[in-house]
């Protein structure tokens, strides 16, 4: 089914079972600018209170969302299709940034420099943008908005946030808990709008003085276009193309089981997923049989059942758009080794599931190789040389995260240095993150040149003042 029903209207749909969950009407232009308004006023008054105490409300919303993780687990499961365990993660994710970034309150930071002149304090001080534009997807519908608002919130910042259409259910729990765990009304203020509708408006409105995006590469272009007249300051996180080397002293099984956590899980719609899967010639053979092992192990089905491992896609569209590169990946000339085309099941009859994919003989030019599929689709391409395994690894518009296996230490340093990647892994999956490292991409999967998550998070949302003050 279709979600877009009419022009101003969403229909929310379980990914999983086609149930309609709730019709959305979307706002206008005039409403969303009432909303950017609203969030100006609100962040007045909330600028003026020390970061500190700004921090204990994120702390109150973490504590309340700690206590109701089963039932947002459950939520995420039935909006977006997440499996129960994945979507009760998600939760305790967000719970644990919500408790970092109250901590940043504390640490936010100036300097005092020496002067060269007697008399004189010179320092430095961080100061709130104003009020922020947040542009969010639908695949890590609560973790992903959380790590934008927490720390524009927490250093005295007003946010108007558009969450994606397919997770407004999610979006608009989280806008009431914030609420009720006492931020100011309006403070956080999300608009129930269409994406292009909202771009156009945070371009536009000098109110908005600064926009953080994840989502497509393809938006993130178009918006970053947009933002240019104003040339106001935008982050965007984009798109992935994640390599996954395996060398030939690496551990084979546990290769394989973090490629089926950092590949699989969310039905590989992670941008941070891995997708194009390098494995030495020398142990090729020996690879290909354990990987085809270990998928038949990962359980495809309903995502309310607690063995299920990948659940549906988000959407028709997502589920069309990835059925059309397995399909365009069998004309290039790529051996599909493992995955049916139809699910028969009583279960998959009306949802938008599709069983993970594992491709063999991909070559470098081959579509499945280059572009971002955001499903569960895998791709085996064989190196012998590791500097020449490296260059098509870079050999990509993309620069998010990498993987490489093994025991070889100098091998892991010379990668470490030499990836093109933000996030740099080594025996780990491509999706292992902590909240308080840094998280970010290079080449065309970052613009602006900040990071998200950890302390360096906060630099996106602060202007720096330098003070010079003479005692008389
Ligand atoms: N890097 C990542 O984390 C993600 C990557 N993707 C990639 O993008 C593909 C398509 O997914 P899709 O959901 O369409 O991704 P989009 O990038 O189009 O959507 C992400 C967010 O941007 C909004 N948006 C869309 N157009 C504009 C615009 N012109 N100005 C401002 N905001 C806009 C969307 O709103 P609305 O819901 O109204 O369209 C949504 O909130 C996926 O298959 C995947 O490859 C998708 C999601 C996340
Ligand atoms: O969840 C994460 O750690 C990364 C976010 C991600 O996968 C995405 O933006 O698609």
């Amino acid at each position: 089914m279709n979600n877009i029903v009419e022009k101003q209207s969403y229909l929310s749909l379980n990914p999983a079972t086609e149930e309609i969950l709730a019709e959305f009407t979307m706002i206008e232009k005039l409403e969303v600018e009432e909303k950017i308004l609203a969030a100006v006023e609100a962040q007045k008054e909330w600028k003026k209170i020390p970061a500190p105490v700004r921090g204990e409300s994120l702390l109150k919303i973490a504590g309340l969302l700690e206590m109701r993780a089963d039932e947002w687990g459950k939520l995420l499961t039935t909006e977006v299709g997440k499996c129960l365990r994945d979507g009760i993660a998600e939760v305790h994710r967000t719970v644990s940034i919500l408790r970092f970034f109250s901590g940043e309150g504390y640490r936010m930071t100036g300097e005092t420099i020496p002067s060269r002149q007697e008399g004189i304090l010179a320092y430095t001080k961080q100061q709130p943008l104003g009020t922020v534009g947040v542009i969010t997807p639908w695949n890590v519908p609560l973790a992903i908005p959380v790590w934008k608002i927490a720390p524009a919130i927490i250093a005295g910042n007003s946010v108007v946030w558009k969450p994606a259409n397919q997770s407004l259910l999610i979006s608009q729990k989280l806008v009431s808990i914030f609420e009720e765990a006492g931020l100011p009304k309006n403070l956080v203020s999300m608009v129930q709008a269409e994406g292009p509708l909202v771009g156009d408006i945070f371009a536009e409105n000098e109110n908005i003085k600064a926009v953080t995006f994840t989502g497509s590469n393809k938006t993130g272009k178009v918006i970053n276009k947009l933002l240019s007249t104003r040339g106001i300051r935008f982050q965007a996180e984009m798109g992935g193309k994640n390599p996954f080397i395996i060398m030939e002293d690496a551990d084979i099984e546990q290769a394989c089981k973090d490629i089926v956590t950092g590949g699989l899980l969310d039905a590989g719609q992670r941008c941070t997923a891995t997708s194009r899967i390098f494995v030495h010639n020398s142990i090729y053979t020996t690879f290909r049989e354990k990987m085809l092992e270990v998928l038949d192990t990962v359980k495809l089905g309903p995502p309310t059942e607690e063995t299920t491992i990948i659940g549906p896609v988000v959407d028709k569209r997502q589920f069309e758009n990835i059925w059309s590169y397995i399909n365009q990946a069998k004309l290039e000339g790529a051996t599909l080794i493992y995955g049916g085309n139809e699910l028969e099941e009583e279960w998959a009859k009306n949802g938008y599931f599709i069983s993970p994919k594992l491709f063999d003989n991909v070559t470098q030019n081959m579509t499945i190789a280059k572009e971002e599929i955001f499903g569960p689709v895998l791709a085996l391409i064989q190196f012998s040389d590791f500097d020449e395994c490296l260059k098509q690894a870079n050999d990509i518009e993309y620069g998010l995260s990498s993987t490489l296996y093994t025991k070889d230490i100098s091998a892991a340093m010379k990668y470490v240095e030499e990836v093109d990647s933000g996030l740099v892994h080594i025996n780990l999956p491509s999706t292992y993150s902590e909240t308080q490292m840094p998280f970010g991409g290079i080449k065309s999967t970052g613009i602006g040149g900040f990071r998200e998550l950890g302390n360096h998070a906060i630099k996106f949302y602060t202007e720096w003042k330098t003070i010079y003050v003479r005692s008389m």
